[in-house]
């Protein structure tokens, strides 16, 4: 069981909050967030409307508003914070997950991947994953295998970001596996070696990514994208194989936002209505879960049947696993530091506040051969102990002892050959690898070559 980690973090004030001459209402320390509505005259703190202030805590409260100011949060110290999280997560095997959610402008692009030269959590992830696999490489411990996948939900579609435009590009079909969970038909996989090769992708993606410029914010996320990492590694842990997968997913959301606010018309206010309405369902699917969490704290109290509607959106239905489920999961909720967003700002401190109760139940994903053998090798411990015992109450020649013997040795055949296959399967499988990055560089270089050659 592991509670949904809840980060909130406040940018600087843009161009047109300033032009607006808007206050400053947010204040941080520690992991506290207070909000102020100025409107008000002072009086006590609460969550009530008519309390001035109100003061919500977090697991991190990220003051990023003045790079100036002494508990300014960079985008290191969130990757440190954060990220190092979701690396541990993926090297033990768990799933995990790191969405951002905000109002329209507020910091989530930055935030999850961030500007040229200042990079974000995606990329910065992406980095550390390689540079982990670089180290446990060179020490011989393991093998790993990294596939990367990066969607967006566009008006309630899926489309793929990372395949060349074909008619399997959009309207992408959202289907659910019975142990694996739901996940997107003909999605391509690219298979990465290094962190150039995500760069490239990552790019790639973000170029086809819908955006378009609101009142709010010049470059405007216009769907919510997920990145997704499979994660592979496989290692001799003495001498018993270990495989695990993991999957991580890095969203980043489109904006929240009133249709008042950004002044949103035609194609913009459709998409606005389709952005809320996933944005909706994810407030909806959150509260359910929140509380079904507080019914199982509260052991005393009749159950109640919550029903969670992950199916009224493809965003809810393709992060089923990480709202409630099998992953470990981070929600950063970014907002603006001014008084003309206070409402905005209000409902994201709220949203957030309740996600602080979501209570995954993430499990370390291992490979079902793998399990097997190590479930034959502790029975074959217990047999052996069992047949140690006998032995001394001179039980050897008794018909159980001869049956115990037989199984053991059926069952340390079955080890062995399972071991062999699972060995034969993974070097296949790093074979493979070499040979399609060889062919995939040898062909860029050929490429390049032939290109070169037209020149002169
Ligand atoms: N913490 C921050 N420090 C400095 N600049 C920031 C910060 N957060 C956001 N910004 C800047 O604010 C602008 C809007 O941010 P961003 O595009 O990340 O918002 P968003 O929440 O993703 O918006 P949308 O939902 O419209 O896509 C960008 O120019 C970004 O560089």
């Amino acid at each position: 069981m592991a509670s949904v980690k809840v980060a909130v973090r406040v940018r600087p004030m843009n161009r047109r909050e300033k032009d607006l001459e808007a206050k400053f209402i947010i204040e941080m320390e520690g992991k506290k967030t207070t909000i102020t509505n100025i409107k008000l005259p002072d009086g006590i703190t609460g969550d009530s409307s008519r309390d001035r202030t109100k003061v919500f805590t977090y697991d991190f409260s990220y003051f990023s508003a003045d790079c100036k100011n002494s508990n300014y949060v960079s985008q290191e110290r969130v990757f440190r914070d954060l990220g190092t999280d979701v690396l541990k997560s993926a090297f033990e095997g768990y799933n995990a997950c790191v969405f951002a959610y905000g109002q329209t402008g507020s910091g989530k692009s930055y935030t999850m991947m961030g500007n040229t030269g200042d990079s974000g959590l995606i990329p910065r992830i992406c980095e550390g994953l390689f540079s982990k696999i670089a180290d446990v490489t060179r020490k011989g411990d393991a093998s790993f295998r990294t596939e990367v996948s990066y969607l967006e939900i566009y008006n309630e579609r899926v489309r793929d970001l990372l395949r060349r435009k074909s008619s399997k590009t959009f309207n992408l079909r959202v289907r659910e596996h019975p142990k694996e969970g739901p996940y997107v038909e003909d999605l391509s996989k690219h298979l990465v070696q290094n962190y150039r090769d995500v760069e490239e992708l990552m790019d790639a993606g973000n170029i086809n990514r819908t955006t378009a410029a609101t009142g709010m914010n010049d470059v405007s996320s216009r769907s919510h994208a997920i990145f997704t990492i499979n994660f592979t590694q496989a290692k001799f842990d003495a001498e018993m194989p270990c495989e695990t997968v993991s999957k991580i997913h890095l969203v980043d959301l489109a904006g929240s936002e009133r249709a008042d606010a950004t002044g949103a018309t035609g194609v913009r206010l459709k998409e606005g209505g389709n952005i809320n309405k996933s944005l909706v369902t994810l407030g909806n699917v959150i509260s359910a879960l929140a509380d079904l969490s507080q019914d199982a704290a509260n052991h005393l109290a009749k159950k109640k049947q919550v029903f969670v509607p992950y199916r009224d959106s493809v965003l809810t239905w393709l992060l089923k696993d990480s709202l409630g489920g099998n992953s470990k999961t981070i929600m950063i909720a970014t907002i603006s530091p001014a008084d003309i967003n206070y409402g905005e700002t209000l409902s994201t401190l709220r949203y957030a506040n309740r996600a602080k109760n979501i209570i995954n139940k993430p499990t370390i994903n291992e490979d079902a051969n793998v399990k097997l053998i190590r479930e034959l090798r502790a029975e074959i411990a217990r047999l052996k102990a069992l047949l140690a015992q006998g032995n001394q109450i001179a039980l050897l020649d008794s018909p159980t002892a001869l049956s115990m013997e037989e199984k053991l040795q059926q069952n340390e055949a079955r080890v062995e050959e399972l071991t062999k296959e699972w060995t034969n399967k993974w070097n296949e499988t790093q074979n493979i690898l070499r040979v399609s990055y060889m062919t995939l560089h040898l062909s860029v270089t050929l490429q390049l070559y032939i290109t070169l050659y037209s020149f002169i």
